[in-house]
C-alpha cells in the first residue's frame, strides 16, 4: 500500500537523538542535553555538534546547545578518518565562532547512517568506483521527482531506493509539479511498497512535506529540472543566505558542489542539500541488498532454489513464479532485473546512467 505522507506521524524518530549510548547504556535525556560519552580528560571541555558543511578543509560544525555555528579543522589525532556533513563531532580550542576564528575537531562519533555513492567523477576507472559517503546520520532520504517536464523516472527512483535501503535510511517520494500531472500512474507502479509520499506544487503550502521533515535529518535526491531547488527556496528562504554565512567563516563563496545541511525554520529539523549528486551507483551495493530495495519482492525469494542468481535465466526464480501469481508487478522485477544486469555487466553506460544522463536509456522507464 502507498500511504498518504500526512498517515505517517506515528513513524517518526528525532534527528541528532540516539535512545543510547555505546559507553553506558542508559537512556538519553531530552533533546538539548549534551551526549554522556566518555570523554578524555584533554578534552573535557569539548563542545558537541554535527557537522553542516565541508570546504577544502574547513568544517562547519553546528553547537545545538550554543544555537551557534564555528568554523573547524580536523585536529592532528583523527588520523585518516574522514569527516562528513551529519558527523556528530566533540570540538576544542576557540568555539566562540567569531570571524577568523578555528576550532578543532578532536572525535567523531559513531554513524548511525551512512550514504554511499559510487563515485562517477572518473569514469569507468577503478577509481571511479570509489565510494564516497554523500551524509552521515540521514534518517530519510527524500526522492524528488516531478510528475511531469521531466517525467518522472522510475529507474532512478528504484535505484534511489535501493541505496536507501541499503543505508538503512527511510525513503519518501517527494512528488513535484503536481499542478502539471497527477501521480496516479506513478503510484500504481508503487502501489505494493509501504511508500510514503508528498505533493507538492506551487499553490499550495508546502505543510505534508514539512510534518514528514520534522525531527529528521532528510537527504534530498533529484535529477535535474525536477524542482529540487526551487523546493529547497521555498523550505528554506533564507537558504543562500546561510550558505553565505557559512563561507564568510570559510574562505569566500561557497562554490562547492558538495552536500550542505540547511536548517529548516523554527528549528523543526535539517535538510541536506546535494547538488553535485545526481544519482547512485552500485558498485558498493551487494546482490542481496539490490533486492532489499524492493520489499514488495523480497519475499518471494525464500522459494528460490539455493544459490538463485534470480535473473530468470535459469528457471525456478520465486520472483516469476511471484509476477505470474499476481503477486506482484511485472515491471518492478523488470526494474530489479535492471539493475542486478547493470551491477553485474561490465556496462559502459553505467557511470553514464548514473550522472542522470539516461534519458535515452533503453531500459528506463517514464510515467507521466
Ligand atoms: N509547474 C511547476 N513548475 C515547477 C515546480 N517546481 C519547479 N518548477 C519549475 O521547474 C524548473 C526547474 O526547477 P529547479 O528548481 O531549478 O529544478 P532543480 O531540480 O533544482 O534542477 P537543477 O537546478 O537543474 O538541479 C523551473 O523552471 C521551476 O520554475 C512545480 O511544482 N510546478
Ligand atoms: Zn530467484
Amino acid at each position: 500500500m502507498v500511504s498518504d505522507g500526512a498517515g505517517n506521524s506515528g513513524r517518526k524518530r528525532l534527528t541528532r537523538k540516539r535512545e543510547y549510548d555505546e559507553d553506558d547504556v542508559r537512556i538519553r535525556p531530552g533533546r538539548s542535553s549534551r551526549p554522556r560519552t566518555r570523554q578524555r580528560p584533554k578534552h573535557s571541555d569539548a563542545l558537541t555538534g554535527f557537522v553542516i558543511a565541508v570546504d577544502r578543509g574547513r568544517y562547519t560544525v553546528w553547537l545545538p546547545d550554543q544555537e551557534r555555528s564555528v568554523t573547524t579543522m580536523r585536529a592532528r589525532e583523527l588520523g585518516r578518518h574522514g569527516v562528513v556533513v551529519g558527523d556528530r563531532v566533540h570540538i576544542v580550542g576557540d568555539t566562540t565562532g567569531d570571524a577568523g576564528t578555528l576550532a578543532r575537531i578532536v572525535r567523531i562519533e559513531e554513524r548511525d547512517s551512512t550514504l554511499t555513492r559510487t563515485a562517477d567523477d572518473v569514469e569507468g576507472s577503478v577509481e571511479g568506483r570509489q565510494e564516497r559517503v554523500v551524509v552521515a546520520n540521514a534518517d530519510q532520504m527524500v526522492i524528488v521527482s516531478a510528475l511531469a517536464d521531466p517525467p518522472p523516472r522510475t529507474g532512478f527512483i528504484d535505484r534511489c531506493l535501493v541505496a536507501a535501503y541499503d543505508a538503512e535510511i527511510d525513503p519518501l517520494l517527494c512528488l513535484t509539479k503536481a499542478d502539471l500531472a497527477g501521480p496516479e500512474a506513478l503510484l500504481d507502479y508503487y502501489t505494493d511498497l509501504d511508500l510514503p509520499y508528498v505533493l507538492c506544487r506551487p499553490d499550495r503550502p508546502l505543510d505534508l512535506l514539512l510534518a514528514e521533515l520534522s525531527g529528521r535529518l532528510s537527504v534530498l535526491v533529484g535529477h535535474s529540472g525536477v524542482g529540487k531547488s526551487t523546493l529547497v527556496n521555498r523550505l528554506v528562504p533564507d537558504a543562500d543566505r546561510a550558505v553565505g554565512v557559512v563561507s564568510a567563516v570559510g574562505k569566500g563563496r561557497h562554490t562547492s558542489t558538495s552536500a550542505v545541511a540547511l536548517r529548516l525554520p523554527d528549528d523543526v529539523g535539517w535538510i541536506v542539500d546535494t547538488p553535485g549528486v545526481r544519482s547512485f551507483g552500485l558498485a558498493h551495493v551487494t546482490e542481496n541488498s539490490i533486492l532489499h530495495g524492493f520489499p514488495d519482492l523480497v519475499e518471494a525469494s525464500t522459494r528460490c532454489p539455493p544459490n538463485c542468481d534470480h535473473t530468470g535465466a535459469g528457471g525456478e526464480c520465486g520472483l516469476d513464479m511471484l509476477v505470474a501469481e499476481g503477486g506482484a508487478d511485472p515491471r518492478r522485477l523488470a526494474s530489479y532485473r535492471r539493475l542486478l544486469a547493470l551491477k553485474a555487466g561490465d556496462d559502459p553506460n553505467r557511470f553514464r546512467e548514473d550522472i542522470g544522463a539516461g534519458e535515452n536509456d533503453p531500459g528506463e522507464q517514464t510515467h507521466g
